[in-house]
């Protein structure tokens, strides 16, 4: 009884992915004109460059919005890298090259066909699509400080639609390139506004945890990372498996970046939570310092922070590339939040 339970669950999970292949399919044939579109989202509007550019881009308005973002961020992005590492799920073009290589065409009713591009290589899996829940999170934040700074209704409705329509392409981008099956985009989005909601409502009981509390909390995820990836190994599960169905169907293995592997993805993310962490207390109503001050400031911190990135050590082996990545992104959100403003801030006549 169980096991036919079971057997129908997996059923109605693959007819679900076979015709969400008809989405894919639907879009890449009648929405190729936004082609430049659809990868300037993906390459511009992806996590990683959140945080590196447009979170301190935004940290220039003012210091509390910049710690709003980084921290409500880094802990949507770990949300999704921790379920990416976790359970990885399939890709549209993973599914339906599977589908054919086990001579399974018959489960596709009319014959579907995906075109892969050199950004369709994702080495992490799809669930949640990453690019939707930092995105949704990041405008989500920008606009309710920009609404809570304008008390006029049409401009938080005209605020709010631009959002709607910003989340459909990068939704859209995201299908066009196969990267994404639309229930992970749409399941992305949702993840990331719930989390939104239950930070802001523990945000009393967050604030008033001692440092080292929080500290500890980051330990225990990077041990639940770490336990996860034995347990699979004792389980005979192959805890790089995304990476590997990336590797069998790459059409060019010099299109995988190791930037994308989940384990870098996890490493980035709890990173950024240490230095959010060691930067308890955050103060979100801090003084008020002049632009030109906060754009020297944020230019300085963002040139240190390119030039590390430039001597990552990629050469030797995987735990110096790791370590390397973690320490640099502690430091530079620690930076953002607890050091750049005791650096510009202003003398009190
Ligand atoms: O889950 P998505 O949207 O396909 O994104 C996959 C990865 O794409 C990479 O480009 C990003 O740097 C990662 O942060 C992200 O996880």
């Amino acid at each position: 009884m169980d096991l036919e339970v079971f057997r129908l669950a997996a059923d109605s999970y693959h007819h679900l992915l076979n015709a969400e292949l008809h989405i894919n399919e639907w879009v890449q044939e009648h929405l190729s004109l936004a082609e430049p579109l659809f990868r300037f989202i993906s390459v511009y509007l992806e996590p990683g460059t959140l945080f590196n550019v447009l979170i301190p881009l935004m940290g220039i308005l003012s210091q509390g919005l910049l710690t709003q973002l980084l921290y409500m961020i880094t802990v949507v992005s770990t949300v999704s890298s921790l379920e990416k590492w976790i359970y990885p799920e399939l890709r549209p073009l993973w599914w339906l090259r599977e589908l054919y290589a086990n001579g399974n065409r018959n489960a596709i009713r009319s014959g579907i066909a995906l075109q892969s591009h050199d950004l369709s290589c994702e080495t992490s899996g799809g669930l949640p699509c990453a690019h939707s829940m930092s995105l949704m999170a990041f405008l989500v934040i920008l606009s309710s400080h920009l609404s809570l700074s304008s008390g006029c209704r049409n401009r938080k409705v005209l605020l709010y639609s631009i959002v709607g329509c910003c989340m459909i392409s990068v939704w859209l981008s995201r299908l066009y390139l196969a990267t994404e099956f639309l229930h992970q985009c749409l399941l992305g989005s949702y993840i990331a506004i719930s989390t939104l909601s239950n930070i802001d409502r523990h945000s009393d009981y967050l604030r008033s945890r001692r440092r080292i509390h929080l500290v500890a909390i980051v330990l225990l995820l990077g041990s639940l990372a770490t336990a996860v990836y034995f347990i699979k190994l004792r389980l005979g599960f192959d805890p790089h498996w995304s990476v590997r169905q990336a590797f069998k169907w790459c059409p060019e293995p010099t299109y995988m970046r190791h930037e994308g592997s989940p384990i870098f993805l996890l490493t980035r993310d709890l990173g950024n939570l240490m230095g959010v962490a060691l930067s308890v207390p955050l103060e979100l109503k801090p003084r008020k310092s002049s632009l030109s001050r906060r754009f020297g400031g944020i230019l300085i911190v963002e040139i240190f922070n390119h030039i590390l990135r430039l001597y990552t050590p990629k050469q030797h082996g995987r735990f110096a590339f790791l370590a390397f990545e973690f320490s640099r992104n502690a430091l530079h959100s620690l930076t953002l939040i607890k050091i750049l403003p005791k650096l510009i801030k202003e003398k009190v006549a």
